[in-house]
Order: C-alpha cells, then structure tokens, then sequence
C-alpha cells in the first residue's frame, strides 16, 4: 500500500496554477497586498488541479498517538503514562485541541498506533468504545506495538513496524477523504516524542541535533543536554541513509511519526491538503517528502513551533508557516490556528468580484 500510494503523487496541475495567478491579477484588490495568501491558493489551485480550488471544508484533525522507548533515558520529565491519559482527555473532549476544533468545525479522530499503557475503557463524559455522534471525538484502535523500543539502545522499530504505522496513517487519510474531508490537519501526542522528532530532522537534513533539539515540553538543562547527547549517539549509532526514508523512521522515529508521513502520502495521493502542526507533524513531513518529493505539494504549514527543528525541516521542505505564536503544545493545535487563514486564502478565489465585474478602475 504505501509503494501504490507514493506512485499515485503526481506534481502540481502547472494550468491550474496559472489559471489561479491570472485570476488573482483580476479581483478587487492591489496586486499582491493579499500576501502569502496569494500564492497559497495557487498552490491549493496546483494541487487541486482545478481554479478555483474546493473550499477546504469540512476540516478533519487525526491526532496519532505512541509511546517512546527512549523515555527510559530521561529525555522528558513527564511520566508515559500521560500518553494514554492524554488520550482519554482528547476523547471527552477536555484538552486544547477539543476547544479548537469545535471553534474550526473540526471534526477529530484520535490513533493508537503505539501507546505503550493502557488506554482509558471509557474517558468521562468520553465515547471511548462506543460508536460515537458525528460531531464526537472517535478512537481508532492501530496499535502496532506498545511503544517504540529504545532508540539510545537499539533501532526503534522494525521495518516493518515502520511500514504497519505508515499504512496505518494512509489508511485514515483515504478513510477521512471518503468520509467528505476537504483539508486533514495532523496532530500528535506521545510523551517523549520530540526527541525522535529532533533525530529524524537531523538525519534528513544531514545535520547536529544541537540544531535540531528543543526543550519539547519545557525540560531543564540537564535534562536538554542529555537529551541532544542522546540523539547525537543515536545517529552515530545507526547511521541512518536519508534516501531510505523507511529506514530512518525504523532506527530513530516513532510510530506516529511514521503514522503522520503516512496520513501525509495518503492525503498527497488524493491532491488533498493537509495542514501542518509542530515538529513532530515537519519530521514526519520531511520523512513523506523523502518517499514522494511531490507530496510538498499537498502541505501547508499550519505553523512555526518554537521547537529549533521545526525551523530547519520547514526550510528544507520550501515551506513559509502560516501563522508564529511561539506554540509547543502538538495535539493538532497550531494546524487549527492556522485553518481559518487556508479557508481565507481559497475563499477570495470563490467570492471576490474582478474589476470588471465590480466596475472598478485599475490603475
Ligand atoms: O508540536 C510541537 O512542536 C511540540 C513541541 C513540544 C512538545 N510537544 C508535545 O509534547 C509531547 C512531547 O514532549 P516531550 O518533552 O515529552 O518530548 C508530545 O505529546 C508533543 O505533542 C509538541
Ligand atoms: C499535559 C500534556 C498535554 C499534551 N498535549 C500534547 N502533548 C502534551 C504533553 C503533556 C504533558
């Protein structure tokens, strides 16, 4: 499945692009003074393969989540079993990306495809189990193992496994698409997880995890050290080959890392936006872009984390994030911030008058 999905990512309709900047030319507004906007809706146009491009409507947020082997070397002080309870949360409808996604119209599906603890029978208040309203959280049940293993120690997982969490991210895609999703946004929970996020942009970007490593979720110094000299020795240990994308996020990622480069493909393979959110959401990205250069077509970057390698993986994909709040939270959060502005940039396509229409002199 992910050898059909990365062979069905085609490069952007260069006519429709076209056919978006002419138009843009023609409506009521100076040239330009749309901004990033501008260039936005050509590309949601390229991608679309169409002029105007759909409304990215309805939004669907796919929040994957696991655990980290590498939790066991003190790289974050908060206990795994935050993941599973974190999930809990998310399905009653309580934590921060519940209350964006119900001001976006979003609708929200949670993944295990990793969580090492046991997850909550039934959240309060929660659906957990149940089969769920429309409009409610839903749990899709893909877990490939419990948890990654220790990246410090050995690979994180198999190939295979790899592939399970990749196919699994494909799978919701396709599933979310079917379902009438215009736009997926990506989000994520999985205590532990921006260390693999910091070893996977290293390793794609060739470069130290001193720039790739942040604090995640607030760590000390000791902690900080710790951890960059963790995901150094982790690439010298494994010395992962960046052309074999497959490869890396075995030895150093995560499965939802794996999951979201996945949902990426899958969304890229049906010319489906899909909206960024932190680091481990650009990790991922840069994992999918590996497999499928073409598939940097169908993201947006929602926004820029103040993790230190969101910075270094958006500029290696050719992406401006849309919106700078300074966020660190994951869940989905900034991707949703950020969903208004994508609405925005497609909406002007569709609604604004050209000044011929207006009867509106040009310069
Ligand atoms: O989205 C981000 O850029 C981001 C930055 C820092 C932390 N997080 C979230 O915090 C958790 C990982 O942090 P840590 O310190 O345990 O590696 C995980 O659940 C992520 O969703 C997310
Ligand atoms: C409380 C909490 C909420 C989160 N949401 C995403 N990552 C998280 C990490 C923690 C610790």
């Amino acid at each position: 499945m992910l050898e059909t999905t990365i062979a069905a990512i085609r490069p952007p309709d260069e006519p429709a692009m076209a056919a978006a900047r002419e138009l843009q030319g023609r409506l009521t507004k100076p040239a330009g003074s749309l901004g990033a906007l501008e260039e936005l809706s050509v590309r949601l146009a390229g991608l679309a393969g169409h002029c105007p491009p759909p409304l990215p409507e309805p939004a669907a947020v796919a929040i994957f989540a696991g655990d980290h082997g590498v939790h066991a070397q003190g790289v974050t002080p908060w206990p795994q079993e935050v993941t599973a309870q974190m999930i809990g949360n998310f399905l009653a409808g309580g934590a921060v990306v519940n209350a964006f996604a119900r001001q976006a119209g979003a609708s929200v599906t949670v993944v295990d495809v990793g969580v090492a603890t046991a997850l909550p029978v039934a959240a309060p208040g929660g659906h957990a189990g149940d089969r769920p309203a429309r409009d409610e959280p839903r749990l899709v049940a893909a877990n490939v193992r419990a948890g990654t293993r220790d990246l410090a120690v050995t690979a994180a997982l198999t190939r295979d496994e790899a592939r399970a969490a990749a196919e699994t991210g494909i799978r919701v895609a396709g599933e979310l698409i079917d379902a009438g999703a215009g736009i997926l946004l990506t989000g994520d929970m999985g205590i532990g997880n921006t260390t693999p996020a910091a070893a996977l942009i290293a390793a794609f970007a060739g470069i130290d995890p001193a720039e790739t490593t942040g604090r995640g979720t607030g760590v000390d110094d000791p902690t900080y050290a710790r951890k960059v000299a963790v995901v150094r020795a982790a690439l010298r240990r494994h010395a992962p080959d960046p052309a074999d994308p497959l490869g890396v996020l075995a030895a150093v990622g995560g499965l939802e890392h794996a999951a979201l480069a996945g949902l990426i493909l899958g969304a890229a393979a049906r010319r489906t936006p899909v909206l960024l959110d932190g680091v481990i959401a650009v990790s991922a990205a840069l994992a999918a872009a590996a497999f499928a250069p073409h598939a940097v077509a169908a993201m947006v970057a929602g926004h820029r984390s103040a993790e230190p390698g969101a910075t270094v993986a958006l500029r290696r994909l050719g992406l401006e994030p849309l919106i700078d709040l300074g966020l660190r939270l994951g869940e989905g959060t900034g991707a949703l911030l950020a969903l208004p502005v994508v609405t925005g940039a497609v909406r002007v396509l569709h609604e604004v008058a050209t000044f011929d229409s207006a009867g509106v002199a040009e310069k």
